[in-house]
Formats: structure tokens, sequence, C-alpha cells
């Protein structure tokens, strides 16, 4: 199965590119035609991250003619360990133009456009009209969705992966495929996750080489979808678990209750992404660190409580803290051990998790709760930044 715009190649290969790719001229699937049907194509990535890093770095050195970067982000130390087309020297710099720069490094003959913009209801479908491929290497349920929306009403085809500590996914959405049997990702997944309940990569880390893993299955079946070759993972759902070594495909199926995707929508919104820190601030129940400092330093009588795993607290705490994570608070578990007498002040990481168990707090009675806003990663940064970070 191929795309329809890259079935009638055009533009010639120079001599420069045939030395290049003489690799894949000479696997008879490929050849000349797959070559120039990939010299054809614009593929848009979006997330320069996990995924991203190396599906960029493979699309660039497959000779794909025109790659799209989506990244508002910029390099963080942290992103290192798997984010392999940044090195030292681009922390700080925009992750688009760092990507940029290294696809240049790999091949030359790749034109990249940058998007270096937060990708949202309001620019997606212009951004991704220019393009025949769209690869979703995001890390979070609202862009998730929105791609998707963006894919099925511009009838485009899209890859798609995730990853999460030792295993992950991917798949091929493709609503308009040829043949009737196009699926969305609204098929496989109708719904998203209650806020907090799966964690992220930030959250509960990832083996910085399963990038490479999913991000190159991810450009193999863009290869595939690009040249017409094999058979893709339309319908299909793969899942690699690295610690069994094992890849599992399974079938999935059109839910007939899938409403029709007639518009984009607001996805933080359905995907309740702001809801309970928002709330939490708009209540007045969010503290800053500051406010945390000046409360122990006029020696007021609470107990701070940080929300996270044992392995975390290990890596970096709030003096003074106390370890009850999450789950405990929003199984009702850790109630009995928190004192009915004085108020008590929440962390996490970042402030989600904290506001997610600040909400069943209150709601067991706990009513002078607050947490800090912005959690260990703001301690860290506006008061005592000789801490480590991750
Ligand atoms: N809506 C969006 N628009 C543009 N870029 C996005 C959007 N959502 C996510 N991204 C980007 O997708 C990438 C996801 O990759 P990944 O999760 O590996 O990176 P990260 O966010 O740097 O990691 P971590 O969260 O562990 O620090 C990030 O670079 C992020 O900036």
């Amino acid at each position: 199965m191929a795309l329809p715009p890259l079935v009638e190649p055009a533009a010639e290969l120079t001599k420069e590119e045939v030395a290049r790719y003489s690799r894949h001229l000479i696997i008879p699937d490929v050849g000349v035609d797959g070559q120039k049907r990939l010299k054809n194509a614009k593929v848009l990535v979006v997330g320069a991250g996990g995924l991203g890093s190396p599906a960029l770095l493979y699309l660039a050195a497959a000779g794909v003619g025109t790659l799209g970067v989506v990244d508002f982000d910029t390099v963080d130390e942290s992103n290192l360990q798997r984010q392999v087309i940044h090195g030292q020297s681009d922390v700080g710099k925009p992750k688009a133009e760092s990507a940029r720069d290294s696809i240049a490094e790999i091949n030359p003959f790749v034109k990249v456009n940058l998007h270096q913009v937060h990708l949202n209801s309001e620019n997606a479908l212009d951004i991704f009209r220019d393009y025949d491929l769209i690869l979703d290497g995001t890390d979070n349920f609202a862009t998730r969705y929105l791609v998707n929306d963006a894919a099925v009403l511009l009838g485009k085809p899209y890859v798609w992966g995730s990853i999460f500590r030792f295993e992950g996914q991917v798949s091929v959405f493709w609503d308009d495929a040829p043949g009737g049997q196009g699926l969305n990702y609204r098929d496989l997944y109708p719904e998203p996750p209650p806020p907090g309940m799966v964690p992220s990569c930030a959250e509960g880390g990832v083996l910085g080489v399963l990038c490479a893993s999913i991000g190159s299955i991810m450009v193999t079946e863009a290869i595939k979808l690009l040249t017409g070759i094999g058979d893709p993972l339309l319908g299909r759902l793969m899942v690699y678990d690295a610690l069994d070594m094992t890849y599992r495909t399974i079938k999935i199926r059109k839910d007939p209750e899938s409403p029709k995707i007639t518009e984009l929508i607001d996805y933080d919104a359905f995907c309740g992404v702001v809801s309970t820190d928002a709330q939490e601030a708009a209540a007045g129940n969010t503290i800053t660190p500051l406010e945390l400092r000046h409360k122990q330093e006029a020696g007021d009588d609470f107990l701070l409580v940080d929300v996270r795993e044992p392995h975390e607290y290990e890596i970096v705490r709030i003096p003074g803290s106390v370890l009850i994570p999450k789950d405990r608070i929003l199984s009702g578990e850790a109630f009995a051990e928190l004192p009915q007498d004085k108020q008590i002040v929440l962390h996490c990481k970042s402030g989600a998790r904290s506001a997610e168990a600040l909400a069943a707090l209150h709601k067991a009675g706990f009513s002078d709760a607050v947490h800090v806003g912005g959690g260990v990663l703001a301690w860290a940064r506006e008061v005592d930044p000789s801490l480590p970070t991750y």
C-alpha cells in the first residue's frame, strides 16, 4: 500500500544521490522508484524528543526529501540520555533548530522545515496540510488526540508510537486508507485516561535505547508506506517488551461507537489536562516554593508530604518532607497516618501529582491542605539551585 501522491515519482536521482543511496537501490523492492518516492516525500515529525530524535535521523539518512519538525521546547540536559539528535552543545537551544543542524550533517540533500510552535487546534491543520505523512512522537494525550483528529480531517496517514520504561507501542492510523479498512487512534483508545492515571516518561522514566527501538520501527513503517512495500501496521498494534524481548501484534477493530470527527476541539479540556491544577490554583490551594520556605522559617506547624515514588525521593528531596506516594493517598490507605490537627502541604516533582492528591485530601475532609506549585523542580529553581534536578 503506497501513498497516492508518491506513486508517480518525478525528480530523477542525481549522481551523488545514486552513490549515497546505493544500498537501498540494490534492494529490488525499493530500487530507483522507491528511492525517488522517498525523495519526493514530505514527512512531518511532531516532537523532536525521545521518538522524534531517532525517527528524524533515520528518515533523513534514508533520503526523505522534505522533513518538517514540530517542537516548541529547548534541549535539556535530561534529554541527552535518549534524544540522540541533540548533543551536549545543544543544551538550551530550541530542539527544532538542534534537529535541523544534525540532519544537515547526516544528509545535506534533505530540506528541513521548522515549526517551532506548540501544536494546537489553531495551527495543526495548516501545518499538516503540506505533508504526505505524519509521525507522532509526542508524549501527551492532548497532542495525540489532536494529531489523530487533524490527520483524519485531512485524510492523511500517520505513524504513532509511545514508550514507557521498557515497553513501547507502534501503529499506523489512516482513516481514509484505500480499501475502506482505515482506523484511527480513537478506535484503539476512544477516551483519554483520567488525568494522572498514566504516568509520563518524566514521571516514570524510560530506558533510553527503547526510543531507538520504537523510533526505528516507526521509520520502517513510514518507509513502507512511502515506497509502497510490505504490509503496514494498519489496523494492528505492535507491542514491544524490551525485558522479555518480545514483539506482539494485536489486531485493532473499528469501534462502531467512535464519534465522527468533524472539527478540532479543546484537547486540554478533553484530556482534563488543566482541570485539577487550575482548579486548585483558582481555589487558592497552591503555594509557591518561596511561601513554603517562609512557612518553614516562621516555624509554622504543618506536615510537608512528598507524594512522589521512593526512587525519586532518593534523587532529591525538600528538607523536612516525609514520603507518602500519591497512590496511597488516592486509595485512602494513607489517611490514618495524616494528622488531623495540622495543615498538610503536598508536593511532587512538578505539581501535577500533588494537585491530584490534594483533590483527594479535600474530599476526605483535610480542608486546609495545600500543594506546592511546580513541585521540587520549582523549589530547586527558586529556593535552592544547588539541588540536582531530574
Ligand atoms: N503540542 C506539542 N507541540 C509541539 N511539540 C510538542 C507538543 N507536545 C509535545 N511536544 C514535544 O514532543 C517531545 C516529546 O518527547 P519526550 O517526551 O521524549 O521529550 P521531553 O518532553 O523533553 O521529555 P521529558 O518529559 O521526559 O522531559 C518533546 O520534545 C515536546 O516538546
